[in-house]
């Protein structure tokens, strides 16, 4: 609020003086303008509004430049756009970001971008929220200079140079906004942005601002605009995107149960690193260390899997040194069928076959090659990181770096801590994800650690309609129309179903040929295993009617409730447990790692918008339904938390106070 009053005093200072003759509006410290401060959003802070006094800039007869350096985003780029003038330092980030904040530029941006760059530009630029590079941004054509130097030196130089030239063409709002096949264009945005959005609106809501621009004078359009950003403001998708935005930063300042903090660990430098294991995972781990500018020793013992990998690593590795416009040499990768090859790097990421007994030996064998403060992490999903840690010399330096296929896409990572791992090896294994560009959490070992213990129940469910009559489709159909890319019966097929049954097979939970369907005393589902036995695909059916169930109607608020409410449940026994620091942990490994729709914040910012009260009666219901099923148990965590009136999120942390941790 005190930045808006100070741009509307200096500018109607600046524009009604006459012995100013030409204006440059810049930001302090290197950095233009990072857009509206999203904290003051829902709360009650007056200020002016700013449209009117960007007019009066536009409408000014004195040339007005916005010199350009750091960011120029959200409402930062829609100030620079009423601009006369834009000259910009090569290394400022642009862009409307937004959409990715379930709201929509409304400053004149959906009216004003398309009437500079054209349509499918602008189309592109809001509905993604992508910040572009100034070479982009001048290429496109919505900066007028891209430097290298004083950008404010240049800008001032520059507008004392244009003073008395005419600034009818450089007045946006006058110009435009032509649109040939402008229905065709608009049908066929509106489809893929739909199919892309998954149900979010502000997206949609872009496009239709964006279609005001072409259809409607400039003075009704922002209007448009205006009517259209009314709808998201106070939206519950709005809501939860800017909880996911301060969010992804929360959980950058971890706290491990110890005590042991973010601020008070230093990362250890890291330059050297080995994989070991060219899998599929250990590939696309390669590929992100090495683009991140880390040198990396590549460890296959098998030949046939060195041969595969190293051709798989260095395709990406090509394609991306050709997407940067850079020589693939730059990436440094070293790939050797010995062991010792690891003697002298920093950090060893294991990404071996999921199997302790091979893990146990290998860090056995790791413990003895590497130097002693050599950091040692395991690419495990579920795997116990204490028992690891005990196999080598250096327990304390034992973590969990669990990365999600396909390593070098996907943003999250789970660094998991052990009882004895040291604050600064969780620091170093944080800071190396940071550096690779992952959305880095830290959670504590137990198994499964977050995101995969809370699938178990979410799965399990999932298996049961279908026992009791649901289809795979109708599960997975619901769990598509809330949000998720796909749904569980999807994502297993193309994770490829043995991948679960081996887990299950070490768990002791598979009975081949059994149709038991209570195991280790509570309710089971064997159709799973069945199906990977018999290779089969339409069991159901067959199923159902061998095991005497008689199948019912399941609608999909049964199947929303029993699957998500379950995972939340064991959301809720994790933070009990001290597993995970807080919601934020849990929302982003469900957001980066899981296809929770971002739009809808997290399966914990997601019940806490439900209404505690509300999932827990929806929980008590089912387990009186299905007793045999301990995981619809409501935990106790959720029960103190409804007892204490339902706080907001950001407040429970207070009724968790000292978890006991399951360390
Ligand atoms: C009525 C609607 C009118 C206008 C519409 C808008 O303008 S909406 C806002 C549009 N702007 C954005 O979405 C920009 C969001 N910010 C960013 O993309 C990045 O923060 C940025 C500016 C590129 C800087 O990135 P960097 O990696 O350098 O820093 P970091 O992200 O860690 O941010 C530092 C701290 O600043 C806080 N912050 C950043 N932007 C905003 C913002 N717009 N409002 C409020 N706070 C913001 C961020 O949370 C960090 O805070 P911290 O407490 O340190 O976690």
């Amino acid at each position: 609020a005190a930045v808006r009053q100070g741009i509307v005093d200096t500018v109607q200072k600046a524009v009604s003086d006459p012995q100013v003759k030409s204006v440059v509006i810049c930001g302090q410290n290197g950095i233009f303008c990072g857009g509206a401060d999203i904290k003051e959003f829902g709360k009650d802070i007056s200020g002016p509004p700013l449209v009117p006094v960007f007019h009066a800039i536009e409408s000014a007869d004195k040339p007005v430049v916005a010199a350009i350096e750091g960011s120029a985003l959200g409402g930062g780029l829609e100030l620079a756009l009423f601009c006369h003038y834009r000259i910009t330092h090569s290394k400022a980030r642009l862009g409307l970001p937004e959409v990715t904040l379930g709201l929509l530029p409304a400053a004149g941006g959906t009216q004003r971008l398309p009437r500079l760059i054209g349509v499918p530009a602008a189309l592109d630029l809001i509905t993604t929220g992508r910040h572009v590079t100034a070479a982009e941004a001048l290429k496109l054509g919505f900066v007028d200079q891209v430097i290298d130097q004083n950008t404010v030196e240049a800008a001032v130089k520059f507008a004392l140079s244009v003073v008395g030239q005419s600034l009818e063409s450089r007045r946006i709002s006058t110009l435009p906004c032509p649109c040939p096949d402008a229905d065709a264009l608009f049908e066929g945005v509106m489809q893929k942005v739909r199919q892309r959005a998954r149900g979010a609106i502000a997206p949609v809501t872009c496009v239709q601002a964006i279609q005001a621009a072409v259809t409607l004078p400039y003075a009704q359009g922002m209007q448009r605009e205006q009517e259209l950003m009314a709808t998201l403001f106070t939206s519950a998708q709005a809501r939860a995107l800017q909880y996911c935005f301060f969010s992804q930063r929360v959980v950058s300042r971890w706290s491990m149960p110890s005590g042991a903090r973010w601020d008070t660990s230093k990362p250890k430098p890291v330059t050297k690193v080995a994989v070991i294991g060219l899998g599929t995972m250990g590939r696309g781990i390669t590929v992100a260390l090495a683009q991140a500018g880390l040198s990396v020793v590549a460890v296959e013992t098998e030949q046939q899997q060195m041969i595969a990998g190293q051709r798989a690593v260095s395709d990406m590795l090509e394609r991306a040194a050709q997407r940067r416009g850079v020589s693939s040499a730059v990436y440094r990768v070293r790939y050797s069928m010995k062991l010792e090859a690891v003697a002298d790097v920093q950090l060893v990421i294991e990404a071996v076959f999921e199997d302790m007994v091979l893990k146990e030996q290998l860090f056995k064998q790791l413990s003895s090659i590497c130097k002693a403060d050599t950091l040692l992490c395991s690419n495990t999903s579920a795997l116990d990181i204490d028992h690891l840690a005990s196999q080598t010399r250096s327990p304390q330096l034992v973590v969990g770096m669990h990365f999600f296929a396909p390593a070098h896409v996907m943003k999250l990572l789970e660094v998991v801590h052990g009882p004895r791992s040291a604050p600064q090896a969780v620091a170093t294994a944080m800071e190396l994800g940071k550096r690779i560009g992952k959305v880095s959490v830290a959670v504590g070992n137990c198994r499964g650690f977050v995101g995969n213990r809370m699938l178990m129940p979410y799965s399990q469910e999932a298996l049961f309609l279908v026992e009791e009559g649901a289809s795979p489709e109708v599960v997975d159909r619901a769990l598509e129309e809330f949000g998720f890319p796909m749904g569980f019966f999807r994502m297993s097929d193309l994770s490829g179903l043995d991948v679960g049954w081996r887990v299950r097979k070490a768990d002791g939970l598979v009975k081949p040929g059994q149709m038991s369907r209570v195991r280790q005393g509570r309710r089971y589902c064997p159709l799973g295993d069945l199906l990977c036995e018999q290779g089969r695909f339409e069991l159901p059916r067959g199923y159902r009617a061998r095991q005497g169930l008689v199948s019912r109607r399941i609608d999909s608020k049964e199947v929303l409730e029993r699957c998500l409410y379950s995972l939340i449940n064991e959301g809720f026994r994790i933070l009990e447990d001290g597993i995970a620091a807080g919601p934020e942990d849990i929302d982003m490994i469900y957001v980066f790692g899981y296809g929770w729709p971002r739009h809808r914040g997290g399966p914990m910012f997601y019940a806490s918008q439900v209404g505690l009260d509300r999932v827990l009666q929806a929980l008590e219901h089912y387990q009186q339904l299905h007793p045999d099923v301990p995981h619809l148990q409501p935990s106790r965590l959720l029960r103190k938390l409804v007892s204490s009136g339902s706080p907001p999120i950001h407040r429970w942390k207070e009724v968790i106070k000292k978890p006991h941790s399951a360390l």
